[in-house]
């Protein structure tokens, strides 16, 4: 199996980020990616005023991205959009993950919403705008196992620990928008951590760059290997990094090092 994670700068322009997502699957199937991993709002990263209407998973963003996926023959995960929510002041932030032929295989909605408050660096309050999950979801690709997750869930760790011993995943995906001020210090280390714990490849999506209103976004996006080794990862900016996933050195990891097996609950 041939991961692509991809690194977007999204705006506040759903029509120039849908086209600039769609040269990234492009530069993915170019380079024979099967499945390939888009950042945390790969719709809209902008003022909440400027955001349309947010749609059902079956709307013109969810129609755009099953499309893409049926002509480039790949798997996509539409790292998260904004969908439709439970009342007019709420959305979810709900990643998509689309099969070969463009049928919609998964979706799963952001279960921990970033509510952060780091004066001077960083102001967030997810949770006044999107409402949250609360159903981890792993998804079988071609007979592997694809844990999903969002971002901020990338500090949980029951969560990936669950999508492994529950759901049995075997690749944990992380579509996220890591802010610079977090990510240049944690991303890299939480990622390997939660590989490395979960004996699990991740493939780790991010947002580069500026965004309106004054966020910052760290990138790097990555693919890890079970041992927490970084097999690949993206420079600053737009870009697409590959790597083939080892499926056989995951299972000799959990043989040789049987830390899952050793768990005294
Ligand atoms: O956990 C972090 O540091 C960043 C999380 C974040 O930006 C998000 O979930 O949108």
């Amino acid at each position: 199996m041939r991961v692509a994670v991809c690194q977007l700068n999204a705006r506040d322009d759903r029509k120039v980020n849908l086209a600039a997502a769609e040269l990234l699957l492009e530069r993915a199937a170019a380079g024979g990616a099967d499945l390939a991993v888009l950042p945390e709002y790969v719709d809209y990263l902008g003022p909440a005023a400027g955001l349309l209407d947010p749609e059902p998973v079956d709307g013109e963003v969810g129609q755009f991205f099953a499309a893409v996926a049926r002509r480039l023959g790949m798997w996509v995960v539409a790292g998260s959009i904004h969908e439709r929510g439970p009342d007019p002041d709420h959305t979810y932030n709900t990643s998509l993950v689309f099969d070969r032929s463009g049928t919609l295989a998964a979706s799963y909605r952001k279960i921990h919403l970033y509510d952060v408050e780091i004066p001077g660096r960083v102001s967030y309050l997810e949770s006044a705008t999107v409402a949250p999950g609360a159903q981890p979801v792993v998804v079988d690709v071609e007979g592997l196992r694809v844990g999903l997750s969002i971002c901020y869930d990338l500090r949980f760790p029951e969560l990936y620990r669950q999508l492994t011993t529950d759901g049995g995943a075997q690749l944990l995906v992380v579509p996220a928008a890591f802010m610079l001020h977090t990510g240049r210090d944690h991303w890299e280390v939480l990622l390997r951590a939660r590989a490395i714990e979960n004996q699990c490849f991740v493939a780790a999506a991010g947002q580069t760059g500026d965004h309106e209103p004054g966020r910052t976004c760290f990138g790097r996006s990555m693919v890890v290997d079970p041992w927490g080794l970084v097999l690949t990862q993206v420079p600053d900016g737009q870009g697409v990094a590959i790597a083939d996933l080892d499926l056989d050195r995951l299972r000799t990891i959990r043989a040789e090092l049987p830390s899952l097996a050793n768990r005294r609950l």
